[in-house]
């Protein structure tokens, strides 16, 4: 583009200035994730910034790359989220499914693993087994299940959203248990980025992979599509009559008539979805354990935030709670110790994060 001669009748010294003009203004808004190369020019007279015809759509949301069609990315900007179909193979599906059964039984112990059971049998003493798991969180040190997010079919989707420098900062996999009939196994509506201290947050993404087929009776999730262009909204408990799980925050006034989707996936499948996408999931009305892996990732060039004085510190409080019970309150740590404690590089350069 810096070669490109100047046109006729345009003066010779704005002609060699506006390629290197457009050029800067490229990069900085590339990082931006804005549009492709040749999309963007200034103008050589006004200095103003004006599309070039050949690519009117302005993107926010995805990079510029050759993995998405023109009609996925248009889905995700627009939704917030993208189901791409088989995405991860049976027999990976297969290794994790093994590695949860085992850290279940106790012969595997992840080093910074959380475990966590439903709040409806959170104080009873049952053997260890899976029916006793809700999720586990925090296997970056477990390597059978930190494969997931290495896999190169998860992370050439991220990469559309990331960028280059991607970091695994958040892992899970999510064991819905059969609902006791307090509804619990529920998830209340919630956007993601109320547990996140990093931005921006149009360059985090959660791939969540459905581990068997999920619908609506096990408790697929739940997604209001185009929440992701709105603002992080408060969060706090939701007032069930049968309890509610620690941690599981909610959106208090949400629309009631915004539309609902439930996402069906068959094993494999995997969505795609920003941290601003509020969505939950619903009850396992099965006698099934309903499974899912997932991760958020995020580029490696976010910044931590001070969460203080906004609607994430209640959430803050209850991490750091957990986190002084654990090591003690005079060695204390903030969150962003915490996240940068369990973050994990996965592609790149481990830059800010
Ligand atoms: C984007 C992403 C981040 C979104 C999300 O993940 S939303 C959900 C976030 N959830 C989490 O971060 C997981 C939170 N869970 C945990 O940290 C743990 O499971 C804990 C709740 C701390 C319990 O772990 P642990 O201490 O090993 O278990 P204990 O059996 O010793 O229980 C300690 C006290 O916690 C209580 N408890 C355990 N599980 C639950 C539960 N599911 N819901 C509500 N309360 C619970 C338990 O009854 C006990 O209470 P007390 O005896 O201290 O009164
Ligand atoms: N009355 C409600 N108030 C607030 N959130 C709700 C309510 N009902 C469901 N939700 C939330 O909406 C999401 C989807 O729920 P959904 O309606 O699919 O499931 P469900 O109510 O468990 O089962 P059902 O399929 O019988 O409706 C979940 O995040 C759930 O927590
Ligand atoms: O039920 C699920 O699998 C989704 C859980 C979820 O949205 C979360 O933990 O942030
Ligand atoms: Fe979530
Ligand atoms: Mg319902």
């Amino acid at each position: 583009m810096g070669q490109r001669p100047g046109g006729v009748g345009v003066p010779r010294a704005a002609a060699m200035e506006q390629p290197r003009a457009a050029a800067r203004l490229q990069i900085v808004l590339g990082h931006l994730g804005r549009p492709s190369a040749g999309a963007v020019v200034a103008h050589p007279i006004s200095g103003t910034i004006s599309s070039a015809s050949f690519h009117p759509q302005q993107f926010q949301y995805t990079l510029d790359n050759n993995v998405l069609t023109l009609e996925q990315r248009k889905f995700y900007e627009e939704n917030g989220f993208l189901v791409i179909k088989n995405l991860v193979p049976d027999a990976d599906i297969q290794r994790f499914r093994n590695e949860f059964e085992k850290i279940c039984r106790k012969e595997v112990k992840p080093l910074g693993l959380t475990v966590m059971r439903d709040v409806t049998i959170s104080k009873s003493e049952y053997a260890p087994s899976e029916k006793m798991i809700t999720k586990v969180q925090d296997f970056q040190e477990d390597k059978e299940l930190f494969r997931y997010c290495t896999l190169p079919e998860i992370l050439k989707y991220v990469e559309c959203f990331t960028g280059p420098n991607i970091m695994a900062m958040h892992t899970m996999l999510i064991n819905k248990p059969p609902d006791s009939g307090k509804k619990t196994s529920r998830h209340p509506l919630h956007q993601d980025l109320h547990y996140f201290p990093f931005r921006p947050s149009d360059l985090i993404v959660c791939a969540w992979t459905a581990m068997e087929h999920i619908n609506r009776n096990n408790g697929c999730l739940v997604v209001l599509p185009g929440t992701h262009k709105g603002s992080l909204k408060p969060h706090d408990y939701p007032k069930w009559e049968g309890g509610v799980n620690k941690m599981f925050h909610g959106i208090q006034d949400y629309e009631e008539n915004k539309a609902r989707v439930h996402l069906v996936m068959e094993k494999g499948d995997t969505v795609f979805f920003h941290p601003l996408l509020i969505h939950g999931s619903g009850q396992n009305k099965t006698q099934g354990f309903r499974k899912a892996i997932s991760c958020h990732f995020a580029s490696a060039d976010c910044h931590y935030i001070d969460v203080k004085g906004t609607s994430q510190e209640n959430i803050e409080k209850e991490v750091v709670g957990i986190a002084h019970k654990f090591f003690g309150a005079e060695n204390s740590v903030d969150l962003k110790d915490i996240w940068m404690f369990r973050a994990r590089l996965v592609k790149g350069e481990r830059t800010n994060l």
